[in-house]
């Protein structure tokens, strides 16, 4: 049995990863940890029914945390600080929380060279296949101009979503070093760039469209989430992928799905 603690229970996405967790044979939910329903019952929290696991207060984790594996969905700056805590332990990590600064990006690459660490904006197997279509649309749409547009439920805190911002990466990687515009206002002709637009309402679980636009026609790929499942299943997936690797460094869903090797 691997051994799983989630970071976040208490919220949308870890409530759904403790109810996977708790259905899987292969899983065993070891902790369960957030800064709120702290002592709850965590099966109880995701309505599931008691399962014997209360919520422990996030901020106790560095004294107590004992699991195989450490899945976390929280917040940028508190994500940072659980990744570290599991790299000190020897607790392997996989992590969908977004909004990561590139100074919170030079700590966790700090960390994860003592753990494998599988982190993904997205753990959709289905936003992952989206990626790959944009990448090949940018090899031949180069001189179009291209934009993304992200749909988000009214609670996120963070914008754009992690998503938008590695798909405008992987639109840079192929058609090279073109300036990321995060949505547009006064007097803004538009310049070699990609353009990146958040909309947010409702409860809308998560959309992305990428528009590469040319004279008289345009391309849009998009992907629609309309379940929270689509991202809990991949990161159960990841779950079980880390489980056994033993080289430390930052993995992907690529790695997960098998497109690169370790
Ligand atoms: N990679 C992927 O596939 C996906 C990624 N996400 C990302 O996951 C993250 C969480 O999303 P979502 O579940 O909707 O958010 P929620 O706000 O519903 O859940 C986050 C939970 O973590 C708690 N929390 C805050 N700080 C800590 C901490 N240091 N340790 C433990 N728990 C903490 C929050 O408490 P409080 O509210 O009191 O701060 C809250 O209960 C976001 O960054 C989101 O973008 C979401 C969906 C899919
Ligand atoms: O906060 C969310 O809900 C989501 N966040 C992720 C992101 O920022 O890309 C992934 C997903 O679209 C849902």
């Amino acid at each position: 049995m691997i051994k799983v603690a989630v970071a976040g229970a208490a919220g949308r996405m870890g409530r759904l990863i403790v109810k996977n967790v708790i259905e899987d044979e292969e899983l065993e939910l070891a902790q369960a940890f957030d800064v709120r329903e702290i002592g709850k019952d965590a099966g109880e929290i995701a309505s599931v029914g008691r399962i014997g696991v209360q919520i422990t207060d996030a901020r106790e984790m560095e004294n107590v945390l004992n699991a195989d594996v450490l899945v976390d969905f929280t917040v940028a700056e508190g994500a940072v600080e659980n990744i570290r805590i599991a790299s000190d332990k020897g607790v392997k990590l996989v992590v969908g929380t977004t909004g990561f600064t590139e100074e919170h990006w030079q700590r966790i690459r700090e960390y994860c060279k003592r753990v494998p660490a599988v982190i993904s904006p997205n753990f959709s197997v289905g936003v992952n296949i989206f990626w790959k279509l944009v990448e090949f649309a940018s090899k031949f749409l180069k001189d179009y101009d291209i934009e993304i547009l992200e749909i988000h439920h009214r609670f996120k805190k963070d914008a754009p979503s992690g998503t938008a911002l590695k798909t405008a990466e992987i639109v840079q990687s192929v058609i090279g070093k073109r300036k990321i515009v995060f949505g547009r206002g006064g007097i803004c002709p538009r310049g070699e760039e990609i353009g990146v637009l958040a909309i947010r309402g409702g409860d809308v679980v998560g959309e992305h469209t990428t528009f590469f636009i040319g004279m008289g026609e345009r391309i849009e790929i998009t992907h629609r989430a309309w379940s929270r499942q689509a991202f809990a299943s991949g990161a159960i997936r990841a779950i079980k992928w880390v489980s056994k690797v033993d080289k430390p460094g930052i993995y992907d869903m690529d790695h997960v799905l098998g497109f690169k090797q370790v």
